[in-house]
């Protein structure tokens, strides 16, 4: 759903640290029921991005406008109507599960009872319930990773941030995290995310913008931005033998674009099929071959050079 009220607009909006801009004039605008994500690699400048949004770290310049309200006079006010979930899990380890939620709701005024009976029910969405008198260090790394997803649904918000929602956990992990998600955006939550994962852009976000080195270099939903800067299909192909290199300027008039990486050449192609034919015509004989549909890491390839993880 893309045709909601406008909640976040950014225009030339930057950050920057000393004589480093880590955000240089981006343009972006969040609606109502999205999921929203930022997708670029480490140090793209996702997370500086995310914590002016937060209202904990002041524009450097341009302009922000969340929730029809300024981040920097109005930051209690925007920040009460903001869920959010920081990269780094920071979660209280001397508190049972439950009293994470309940100290946390009153830090929104919630009375006590209230704070009860909402903590009882994100313990339940999040799947924590048997875990509520525990104290946090023991449980996992996703279990972690939820709980903070609950305390950030706490005081019922409009726009929920997470920075990197499942990085570092394991596959079965992030699912339910995914899941989660995806649950709370059915209920019409917005959710505004950063990922350096496409697998995790792609399964979550109706609109992304891919960023690198500051900048926002492609805006679209993940299925706009492959049609825009990619082929249908690729062909990944590894050949034995030190370099690729030599490889690619063979394969180059067989497709509408080669990648060389470091263990394998990529095709672009329409039809990965009829391509593999054509290489066998051509004489050349990979080791391997693997045909695949293309995705956002070959739009981040395209349009920086670059693989999203290093
Ligand atoms: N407080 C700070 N002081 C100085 N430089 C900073 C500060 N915070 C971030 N940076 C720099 O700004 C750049 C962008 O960082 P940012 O954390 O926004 O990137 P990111 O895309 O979120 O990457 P990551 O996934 O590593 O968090 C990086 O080069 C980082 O070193």
């Amino acid at each position: 759903m893309t045709s909601g009220r406008s909640l976040i607009q950014a225009r030339g909006l930057v950050k920057r640290f000393g004589d480093f801009t880590a955000v240089d004039g981006i343009d972006v605008e969040v609606r109502s029921g999205e999921a929203f994500g930022f997708l670029g690699p480490n140090g793209a400048g996702k997370s500086s991005t995310m914590r002016m949004i937060g209202c904990i770290s002041p524009p450097s310049g341009g302009e922000l406008r969340i929730l029809d309200m300024d981040p920097v006079a109005d930051g209690p006010a925007i920040r009460a109507r903001l869920g959010v979930c920081p990269q780094m899990d920071n979660l209280d380890p001397e508190l049972t599960v439950r009293e994470n939620l309940t100290v946390y709701a009153r830090y929104f005024g919630i009375p006590r009872r209230v704070a009860k009976e909402r903590a009882a029910e994100l313990l339940d969405f999040v799947q924590l319930t048997e875990r509520a008198d525990s104290k946090v260090e023991p449980l996992s790394g996703g279990m972690k990773r939820r709980l903070t997803i609950a305390r950030a649904l706490v005081n019922d918000p409009e726009i929920v941030l997470l920075d990197e929602p499942t990085t570092g956990l394991d596959p079965q992990a992030r699912h339910l995290v995914w899941e989660r998600l995806f649950r709370l955006k059915q209920q019409g939550v917005t959710l505004v995310l950063t990922t350096h994962y496409m697998d995790e852009a792609e399964q979550l976000c109706d609109r992304l913008v891919v960023m690198d080195g500051g900048r926002i270099v492609a805006e679209g939903s993940p299925r706009e931005l492959i049609e825009q800067h990619s082929t249908r299909e690729v062909v990944e192909l590894r050949f034995a033998a030190e370099s690729q290199e030599p490889f690619a300027g063979k394969l180059a008039g067989l497709g509408e674009r080669v990648e060389v990486l470091p263990d394998r050449v990529l095709l672009y192609v329409p039809d990965g099929d009829a391509a593999v034919v054509e290489v066998s015509a051509s004489g050349l004989t990979p080791a391997n071959v693997l045909v695949r549909r293309s995705g956002l890491e070959d739009v981040f390839l395209h349009l920086t050079g670059r693989t999203l993880v290093d």
